[in-house]
């Protein structure tokens, strides 16, 4: 069997339900659907946890033992999700379609099992199958007491199904709700960046290049930049290019005709047609392969695209607004990225810091706006209120991170907390600056000098050890391996 053939079966462990005083269940879903179901090339159980769920070892033991012909084919995977956001669809959604991705890459047909799992986790099944739009079924199993031949029965679920994609990797703006200017907020430190960002909106098709550290709000500017332009009814459409491999994002962006390759049963549109008069986001331009920089540049010198099994190419007539959290110069210096490309995709270059450079004024801003605009999101009667510690906390913490951990923080606040945040209501590493991962551990800023001496050296190692008072380059050497930089 090829493996573009394979079929895939996901779920999660039901750390309840699949067990009985810590023991697999025989009675539990994951091993009902063995017993009764498994038709598979392969089986992922996901664990929320990082890595050493005993549970899943436990389960992925008992399920050969029970089934040793499926020894080979059933495996674990640890998704690394902290426990407060299983129960929240937006942190779990990116890692579930990250995963789903990367599957749909060699499977020809994904099967869900969506019983076991929180109800965000079913949420995200469904989202993923309406927005995704890979070759999905969502699969749901009646116990044996509820079925008229006692015995359990399989049930695929029909969620809604739609031609839009709506995921984190693949976004569109509806025309029917654009953002509202309420929704950017300009702080001082930002008004430059999108003033220049009004400059580039108003100039039509220029190609614009948004760099910075994940989180600090690439996306959100480049939904500025659309919204600004005269192209604001027509689509914005999000692309993750680092999610897709190439193939995959090839007849993504571009389409493909039927029958261009094994499953391709119609023709379909890409992004680029998708987008048409409107604006094309392509994030994490930085990881894109030669092959793709090199089917980019060609798109970007002709202003022509050639759907994937097409002979004739078509016109080209979207706004691409590129982002990537990399380095990009550096990495053309070092031979990863093509000049070429660079230069055409950078005609206008936007640069959005980290929120630690930012200074306090900015980052209170943004408390402050996040607390008004979740509290209208959430519903809440009153805004969270935080008491002087708590406050003093948060101003001193750097938020690595960027806008968006200050947004899930504050978001996690209105979930967790009866209104009133004090110290203890907090996270761990802000709580208690000697956790590994606070940044008020003099290693956070150590890490943080070392990686932007770097970057401003351009990588030269030498550079960067005077510039930070090291004695000998192998110190620097120790640092970086030590903090894995
Ligand atoms: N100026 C801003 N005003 C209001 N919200 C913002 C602003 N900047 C960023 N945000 C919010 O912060 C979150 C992160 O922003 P965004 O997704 O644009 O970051 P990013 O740099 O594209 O991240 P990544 O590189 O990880 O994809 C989003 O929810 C966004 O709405």
């Amino acid at each position: 069997m090829s493996k573009n053939d394979s079929k895939i079966l996901l779920s999660w462990i039901a750390s309840n339900n699949d067990f009985d005083k810590g023991e697999v269940k025989t009675s539990g879903p994951t091993w009902q659907f063995h017993q009764y179901f498994f038709t598979h090339d392969r089986h992922i159980i996901l664990s929320s946890k990082p890595d050493e769920d005993i549970r899943l070892e436990k389960l992925l033991n008992r399920l050969m033992l029970d089934f040793p012909d499926r020894r080979d084919k059933i495996e674990g995977r640890y998704m690394n999700i902290p426990d407060n956001d299983v129960i929240n669809v937006f942190a779990l959604k990116p890692k579930v379609e990250a995963l789903l991705l990367e599957l749909s890459a060699t499977a020809k047909q994904i099967d869900v099992f969506i019983s076991p799992g929180t109800p965000a986790m079913q949420v995200v099944w469904y989202l993923c199958q309406s927005g995704l739009g890979l070759p999905m079924r969502l699969l749901q199993t009646r116990e044996a007491k509820f079925t008229q031949n006692n015995l359990p029965e399989l049930i695929a679920v029909e969620a809604e199904q739609s031609t839009i994609p709506i995921s984190v990797v693949v976004r569109q703006q509806l025309n029917d709700s654009p953002e509202q200017e309420s929704d950017y907020l300009i702080t001082d430190a930002l008004s430059p960046v999108y003033s220049r960002a009004k400059r580039i909106s108003e100039t039509e098709r220029v190609t614009c290049l948004i760099q910075g550290a994940s989180g600090t709000g690439k996306e959100h500017l480049a939904r500025y930049i659309h919204q600004q332009s005269n192209r604001v009814k027509r689509p914005f459409i999000a692309v993750n290019c680092s999610a897709l491999g190439d193939s995959l994002l090839e007849s993504r962006l571009f389409g493909h005709e039927k029958g261009a390759f094994t499953g391709a049963e119609k023709a379909t549109e890409g992004f680029f047609d998708a987008a048409k008069g409107g604006t094309l986001f392509l994030d994490e331009i930085g990881d894109i392969s030669p092959y793709m920089q090199q089917t980019l540049l060609r798109v970007l010198q002709e202003q022509e695209f050639t759907p994937v099994g097409a002979t004739k190419p078509r016109k080209a007539d979207v706004r691409i607004v590129a982002a990537t959290h990399k380095p990009l110069r550096q990495a053309c210096q070092n031979g990863q990225f093509r000049w070429d490309l660079f230069y055409r995709l950078s005609v206008a270059e936007l640069y959005l810091p980290p929120l630690s450079e930012r200074g306090l004024p900015d980052k209170q801003a943004l408390i402050k706006h996040f607390v008004k605009a979740k509290q209208k999101a959430f519903r809440k009667p009153n805004p969270l209120k935080f008491t002087t510690a708590a406050k003093k906390l948060l101003d001193m913490y750097l938020f690595p991170g960027n806008v968006r951990e200050l947004e899930n923080l504050i978001e996690s606040l209105y979930v967790f907390t009866d209104g009133t945040v004090d110290v203890a209501d907090l996270p761990d590493w802000l709580q208690h600056p000697d956790s590994p991962e606070s940044s008020f551990k003099w290693e956070f800023h150590e890490k943080e000098l070392i990686r932007r001496a770097l970057q401003y050296f351009n990588g030269n190692k030498s550079k960067a050890k005077e510039a930070l008072g090291y004695g000998s380059i192998n110190t620097l050497m120790d640092r970086i391996k030590e903090y894995k930089i």
